[in-house]
């Protein structure tokens, strides 16, 4: 079975919009794994939009004492800027389970491209080696959609990474607008190269109920899918009735 790790980023958007500590990124994500989720992912940024570096040990805490995986997600190569202490430095302290390097720009709204294999591979690899020492599995954001995707994936095994992460941006949107199909078989032969090449298979970003099972039908071997934006906008609509119901029970009394 795929395993589901859920990325609490955005508990951490809401709570810094207030500048207090609710929600409790910790609180959430003991919520996740009572509800039977496998992990939790997190992505900081440099600028410490949502997740800082607090939060991060406090989940390597949580995830070590429930003995569930810890998967943080960065740009290996941006510096350390006042509140950012840098990826690697953070995995030092955190050490994750996995370390999956995503490369970020500084400005990106949110993730949306995977390595140039061919261009980043020979700066990646001692950077694996680097997390692989300190007991990370290490996986590798990549592009899965386009032309080129197929041919990277090759370059991929040679950094001696664990695992690759497809971006899947591009086939959610296809899969909104009815066009998924082609995108799907893309995905299914960049998975079954990258596994050839000795790498396991996660996915991730933009995955959603209303598109996960399409894509676990056609993309053979995932291991994992780390799941945030949809997961927390659903878990909304769903508390909603209850939530309301609660505040409404407590009027009714007074
Ligand atoms: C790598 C990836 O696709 C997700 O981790 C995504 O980067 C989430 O980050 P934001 O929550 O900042 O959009
Ligand atoms: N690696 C993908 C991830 O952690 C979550 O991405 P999204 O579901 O927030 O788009």
């Amino acid at each position: 079975m795929t395993v589901l790790s859920v990325n609490v980023n955005k508990i951490a958007v809401l709570r810094n919009s207030r500048g207090g500590a609710e929600p409790d990124v910790v609180r959430a994500a003991t919520a996740c794994l009572d509800a039977g989720a496998h992990g939790i992912t997190v992505h900081p940024r440099p600028d410490a939009r949502h997740i800082k570096a607090a939060d991060v040990l406090a989940l390597a805490g949580l995830t070590r004492a429930r003995g569930v995986e810890f998967n943080l997600e960065g740009n290996p190569f941006a510096p350390p800027r006042p509140g950012y202490p840098g990826f690697l430095a953070l995995c030092e302290q955190a050490r994750p389970a996995q370390a999956t390097l995503v490369p970020d720009g500084d400005g990106q709204l949110t993730s949306d491209h995977g390595f140039d294999f061919a261009r980043d591979g020979a700066r990646l690899r001692p950077l694996v080696e680097q997390l692989q020492r300190l007991g990370c599995r290490v996986s590798l954001f990549t592009d899965a959609h386009d032309e080129d995707a197929a041919a990277q994936i090759g370059h991929a095994g040679n950094t001696g990474a664990d695992r690759v992460e497809l971006y899947t941006g591009p086939f959610a949107e296809a899969m909104a607008a009815g066009t998924a199909g082609p995108m799907l078989a893309r995905f299914a032969e960049v998975a079954r190269r990258a596994q050839a090449a000795g790498l396991g298979v996660n996915a991730g970003h933009d995955l959603s109920q209303a598109n996960l099972a399409a894509f676990l039908a056609a993309v053979p071997g995932v291991l994992e899918v780390s799941i945030g934006h949809a997961l927390i906008a659903e878990a909304l609509y769903d508390g909603l009735d209850r939530t309301v119901r609660g505040y409404l029970s407590i009027l009714q009394r007074h």
